[in-house]
């Protein structure tokens, strides 16, 4: 990849202060860009802003919530008043889930919906008539496996990432002959703590560590592979180790996928 591609870019990462969204603000430093830095908790996006060892000049800490539907024009309006313009959109920050569907609260269908979807289309559609206007920009969406098949104890979360792939494939139609461009990244397990803060069947912090992840790919291995998959202009990439295999026996034999996981064991998830 070329590492130059990202030099001096304006980039907007939301879920930045934490997981993925760190390990692509530690790289994306590395190579040069300049970083705006979102999530709720300023306290640890300041963290991840020292530890890029940016020059102040060169990083945004901008807080916010990505549910806040309404604020996302004026928080682009902030970025555009910093930085002139805005490159690349990483819109990352996400929330799982721990419950099965029999038990699951109807509000946390709602919340991971409003986290998982129509915040990400929230501020997509908040940066879209700028990136229009300079007629370049390019949307990274951060996805899931979880985004191409539906597994045990994830239905609102699957329906989550699967819906930001109708979304975010019509975008691209609209808007290729227009210069700009979107990838969908589908990580399978990466090490990161997204199982602690995923909702339990009534909206609470599931609040533990599973196996999964913690064996999972390291995420700054995973941002690199982000990277270059952005850089080099894929539509979609699916990173991971051997869960992986699971989104090419969807696309070639479903009925495989299926019975396997019905049987699998819920402590493997
Ligand atoms: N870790 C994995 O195995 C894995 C696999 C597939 C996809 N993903 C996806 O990767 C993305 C990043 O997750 P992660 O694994 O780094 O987990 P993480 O919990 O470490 O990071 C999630 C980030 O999103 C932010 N966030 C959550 N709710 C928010 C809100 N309402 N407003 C603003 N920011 C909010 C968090 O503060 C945090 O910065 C998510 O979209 C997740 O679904 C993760």
């Amino acid at each position: 990849m070329p590492e130059s591609f990202f030099h001096q870019k304006v980039v907007w990462i939301t879920g930045a202060s934490s997981g993925i969204g760190e390990a692509l603000a530690l790289e994306l430093a590395r190579q040069g860009a300049r970083l705006v830095l979102s999530a709720r908790r300023a306290d640890e996006l300041q963290r991840v802003a020292s530890a890029t060892g940016l020059a102040p000049a060169d990083v945004l800490v901008l807080p916010l919530d990505i549910t806040d539907e309404a604020s996302m024009p004026s928080h682009t309006q902030a970025v555009l008043r910093r930085f002139g313009r805005i490159d690349v959109l990483f819109l990352n920050a996400g929330i799982s889930q721990r419950s099965f569907v029999s038990e699951t609260d109807l509000s946390v269908y709602h919340r991971l919906m409003a986290v998982n979807f129509f915040g990400v289309v929230a501020l997509a559609k908040a940066v879209l008539p700028h990136f229009l206007a300079q007629k370049r920009g390019q949307f990274v969406v951060t996805s899931s496996v979880s985004g191409k098949i539906g597994v045990k104890q994830r239905s609102g979360y699957c329906a989550s990432k699967h819906a930001l792939h109708g979304f975010f494939d019509s975008l691209r139609a609209e808007v290729a002959n227009e210069g700009l461009r979107v990838t969908m990244i589908c990580p399978g397990y990466i090490r990161t703590p997204i199982s602690a803060s995923a909702l339990d069947a009534s909206g609470k912090a599931y609040g533990r560590f599973n196996k999964a992840q913690a064996e999972g790919m390291p995420a700054d291995d995973c941002a690199r592979r982000i990277l270059r998959a952005v850089a080099t202009g894929r539509e979609e990439a699916n990173i991971g180790g051997k869960e992986l295999l699971g989104i090419y026996l969807k696309r070639f034999v479903p009925g495989l996928l299926s019975r396997i996981l019905r049987q699998r064991p819920i402590e493997a998830v």
